[in-house]
């Protein structure tokens, strides 16, 4: 990695529509956004949001049908061709004959092809990837949070000042997760941007300083990952009504500060963005036991902005933002 040519990666309206048979799918409705040197940036999304498509665009897999993807002022494909930018995708991507040594010492004769700026230290790879017991193991022997390792190790080859990770981790136990994540911080110290998606939101919220969430193609909310959490919902309280707890429900689900309020048996659940003065009333006013405040997750925080979105995009006069939206 040299620090003269930092990766810069520029969305500027990007689209990308598909055109089948029977049907259109716009997988990207006008995305603008820049990641800047050395941010680890989590990509966020339900099912079908369109982060493998935007990614595919960053990697130049795939053109936009409108808009522009520059890395570092460069075009994609360029930018990969000159090592700048590597990616562990999802699928793919592996000789399964061949032994994890063989099929680091293969990658690496193909770059060391291509005019390099750094020469590549194999060792120092398969040390930082934690690869040196299975070296001599073939590909098909080895168990998916492996393979990803491998994925992983072949990615830092070129030693690229991006790194792009569709979801690195999917398919693999929590021990499995957590060793991959332990093996990426160790590296992510180095200074590389960093991008990931991820269906697990708790990776999300351990490992990326900022984290852009997209719904329906489009972003819907882009900050520091704690700030995002802040700005959905306030704090959950919940505590124990002993006596009529409806009627508690009834007054709590009336207050200004109350986002949403759930009754199961005697327990009750409210999302507040005032939680001490909730704490206050419910515990002097209402006789509750065993209270409880907590932080929202991202989990919270993202289901919030999806709907807030969803709202927004479904109220044609409504001009405030997801994040406006979310923080009433
Ligand atoms: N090659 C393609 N041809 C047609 N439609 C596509 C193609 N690739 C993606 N799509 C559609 O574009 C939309 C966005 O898909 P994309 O894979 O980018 O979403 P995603 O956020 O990565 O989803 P997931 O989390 O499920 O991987 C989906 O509706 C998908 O069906």
């Amino acid at each position: 990695m040299t620090s003269t040519s930092t990766p810069t990666v520029a969305l500027t309206g990007v689209h990308k529509v598909f055109k089948l048979k029977k049907e259109v799918v716009t997988a990207v409705a006008g995305i603008d956004l820049t990641i800047d040197r050395g941010e680890i940036v989590a990509f966020l999304g339900p099912n079908g949001a369109g982060k493998t498509t935007t990614i595919d665009m960053i990697l130049g897999l795939t053109e936009p049908t409108k808009g522009t993807v520059l890395i570092d002022g460069l075009n994609p494909r360029h930018a990969v061709e000159a090592g700048r930018v590597s990616a562990v995708l999802q699928t793919g991507g592996l000789l399964h004959d061949l032994t994890v040594k063989e099929t680091l010492q293969a990658v690496a004769s193909l770059h060391d092809l291509a005019p390099r700026r750094t020469p590549i230290n194999i060792d120092a790879i398969i040390e930082k990837t934690g690869l040196q017991p299975i070296l001599n193991r073939k590909v098909s022997k080895c168990s998916g949070g492996e393979q990803q390792r491998l994925k992983f190790a072949l990615a830092l080859l070129p030693d690229p000042d991006l790194l792009i990770l569709d979801e690195p981790t999917a398919g693999m136990d929590v021990n499995a997760r957590r060793e991959f994540w332990a093996t990426m911080r160790k590296d992510a110290d180095s200074g590389r941007t960093i991008i990931f998606a991820t269906h697990y939101l708790e990776e999300a919220e351990q490992f990326a300083q900022r984290t852009i969430l997209v719904n329906r193609g489009k972003v819907i909310a882009d900050g520091p990952t704690d700030h995002i959490r802040a700005i959905a919902a306030g704090r959950t309280v919940s505590s124990t009504i002993g006596k009529n707890p409806e009627q508690t429900l009834a007054a709590v689900q009336s207050l200004p500060e109350t986002k949403s309020a759930t009754l199961t048996h005697d327990r009750l659940t409210v999302t507040t963005t005032n939680s001490d003065a909730l704490a206050l009333e419910l515990l002097t006013n209402h006789g509750a036991t065993d209270l409880e405040i907590s932080k929202p997750s991202l989990e919270n925080a993202f289901v919030d902005l999806t709907n807030a979105a969803s709202n927004t995009a479904t109220t044609a006069e409504n001009n405030t933002t997801p994040e406006q939206e979310a923080a009433r």
